[in-house]
């Protein structure tokens, strides 16, 4: 399996703020040596983070705060993926931050950190920095600005607004900023970071539930009876992606947990169920794929944050959906229906959009028959080993 992003990329940032620290296990992922490779030359000016969401918006605050003059840019995709909440924040805070394209969308010219700017905003001087912050766009604008609030001079208090996504990313970054030192509360509707240094820390990365999710759906659609384990997942995860565990045994995967690991064995499935995605978006397209494969009607919720993705995942689900006899409506607002009419895989080609996980969510379709995934490499993102561990499954691939 491989180590999960997104708590290699805060620790990277951390250990970055914390001036130490022994990483173990940190992801291959494309996003996370990228996130490496961009905090080990601090003299870099322009720094293109690519398609990699957290990258982008980790830097944004990490640079800020730490006074750099740098153009920070990404894919054509990652500039129509906002980020106007975090800017906005950090200006309030002191950062001298323009846009170079779009109003709200990257590349940023980031031109330093102006502290006394920042302080007019703050009426006691010994209380924190307030501010609102909206947390229905993307979590990581959040988890952004906590993990720089201790280098602060009183820290930060983010009152957040609307209904907040994406919340056990934020809680995952809280822990990791007490993993190194930093002091962090969850204060019911406001989060708090004490003003303080952070301290050097070694921490072991554990593997990635979103991508072991894929594993799942594989067991799923396997022959009756089949089962697998994946290692080095835990039972106590940081990771919301976890909830995989309660969703699959819904869709007849059920979970043994082991000393390093997990077991999976396959069940019946349930006649269909509501899920609220609004904590895991990043499951959703493994679900909608393996519910609609074994036609168990599935009302999914909360998928508000899919259309700002790596493509909008919600259009991306329905168009390829369509081509295997199922479908992914919108009954009321909010709510989508997974169905399916006669589900075959007969050979059809699968678009990814430069997406990794619509590769990988439409690849166990393969154990009902021949299929094509377009430029299969997208999975470097998050997973680039994950045409060769199938193949160790003993799956086919041919690449072209
Ligand atoms: O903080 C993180 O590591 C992530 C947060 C989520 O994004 P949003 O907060 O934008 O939903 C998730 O989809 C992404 O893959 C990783
Ligand atoms: C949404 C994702 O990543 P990011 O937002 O970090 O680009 C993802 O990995 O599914």
């Amino acid at each position: 399996m491989p180590a999960s992003k997104s708590e290699s990329n805060r620790a990277l940032i951390l250990r970055a703020l914390a001036g130490g620290g022994q990483l173990d296990n940190l992801s291959d992922a494309n996003d996370t040596q990228l996130m490496q490779r961009l905090l080990a030359d601090p003299a870099a000016e322009v720094l293109d983070a690519e398609d990699a969401g957290t990258v982008m918006r980790f830097l944004t605050a990490y640079l800020a705060v730490t006074d750099r003059h740098a153009l920070l840019t990404g894919t054509a995709r990652m500039r129509e993926r906002p980020i106007g909440v975090l800017v906005e924040a950090l200006r309030q805070l002191g950062a001298d931050i323009a846009y170079e394209e779009a109003e709200g969308y990257p590349p940023l010219r980031l031109r330093g950190w102006n502290q006394a700017e920042g302080q007019q905003t703050k009426a006691d001087e010994s209380e924190p920095i307030e501010l609102k912050v909206r947390g229905d766009i993307s979590s990581q604008y959040i988890s952004a600005l906590l993990m720089v609030g201790p280098m602060l001079p009183n820290g930060l208090r983010l009152w957040l607004t609307g209904k907040v996504g994406s919340r056990p990313y934020i809680r995952m970054t809280m822990a990791l900023m007490q993993h190194f030192g930093g002091q962090c509360r969850d204060l019911g509707t406001a989060l708090e970071a004490r003003a303080g240094r952070y301290q050097p820390a070694d921490y072991t990365i554990e593997s990635d539930w979103s991508a072991a999710s894929y594993w799942y759906a594989m067991v799923a659609l396997a022959p009756a009876g089949s089962h697998l384990t994946l290692p080095g997942l835990r039972r106590y995860s940081w990771q919301g992606d976890q909830a995989i565990v309660d969703i699959m045994a819904q869709l007849g995967v059920a979970t043994e947990f082991l000393a390093d690991g997990v077991r999976l064995m396959q069940t019946t499935p349930s006649a269909g169920f509501t899920q609220d995605f609004t904590d895991c978006p990043d499951l959703a397209q493994t679900v909608a794929v393996v519910a609609a494969a074994l036609n168990v009607p599935v009302l999914m919720t909360g998928l508000e944050s899919l259309r700002i993705k790596e493509t909008d995942r919600i259009f991306a689900l329905q168009t390829e959906l369509a081509n295997f006899g199922a479908f992914l409506t919108e009954e009321t607002e909010g709510y989508f229906r997974v169905s399916t009419e006669q589900f075959r895989v007969d050979g059809q080609t699968v678009a990814t959009y430069h997406d990794h996980r619509m590769a990988m969510a439409f690849a166990p379709l393969a154990l009902r028959g021949p299929l094509t995934i377009e430029t299969p490499q997208v999975v470097r993102k998050s997973y680039p080993q994950f045409w060769s561990e199938l193949e160790k499954a003993a799956f086919v691939t041919d690449f072209r």
